[in-house]
């Protein structure tokens, strides 16, 4: 048995589906220079010392798309748990339906708003393949 001392720690991300009045899912592509560039990802980001992960999802979202949501519109959907090749992700996502402002792309990435049913159509992190069937029976 491995220590644990050499195991992956493991990242705590907290995202969210963005969901809009059509039920399609907001999607952003990860930008040139981040790891996994091209993929297609759901707006959160790692949370930060002090933080609830509802608090990281908050940030995040204003922080990359301009949009404002507060904790009581974020509603646990699923997560994902997942070893990367030098960390363990975890991550739970959740759903929002009711936010402030159409979202913007603040740091230069492309959005999508998606139809559940298509996400398979757009290249994702391996971490969020087993989240699209959640997506597709409770969006
Ligand atoms: N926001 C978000 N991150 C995801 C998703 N799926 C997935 O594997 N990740 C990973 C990518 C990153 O390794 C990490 C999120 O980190 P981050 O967005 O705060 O920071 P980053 O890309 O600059 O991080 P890094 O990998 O370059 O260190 O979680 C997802 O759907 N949304």
């Amino acid at each position: 048995m491995s220590s644990a001392a050499s195991k992956p720690s493991i990242v705590l991300v907290a995202a969210c589906a963005l969901v809009d009045q059509d039920r399609r899912v907001l999607i952003a592509q990860r930008p040139e220079g981040k790891s996994m560039a091209g993929l297609w990802e759901f707006p959160g980001g790692k949370v930060e010392a002090g933080e609830t992960p509802e608090e990281t999802v908050i940030r995040e979202l204003e922080e990359e798309l301009g949009v404002t949501t507060r904790a009581a519109c974020l509603a646990p959907l699923t997560f994902a748990s997942h070893a990367y090749e030098t960390f363990h992700l975890l991550m739970p996502l959740y759903i929002c339906r009711k936010f402030d402002g159409a979202p913007q792309p603040r740091e230069g990435q492309a959005l999508k708003w998606v139809r559940p049913a298509r996400l398979r159509d757009y290249p994702m992190p391996p971490a969020d393949e087993p989240l699209i069937p959640f997506l597709i029976d409770l969006v």
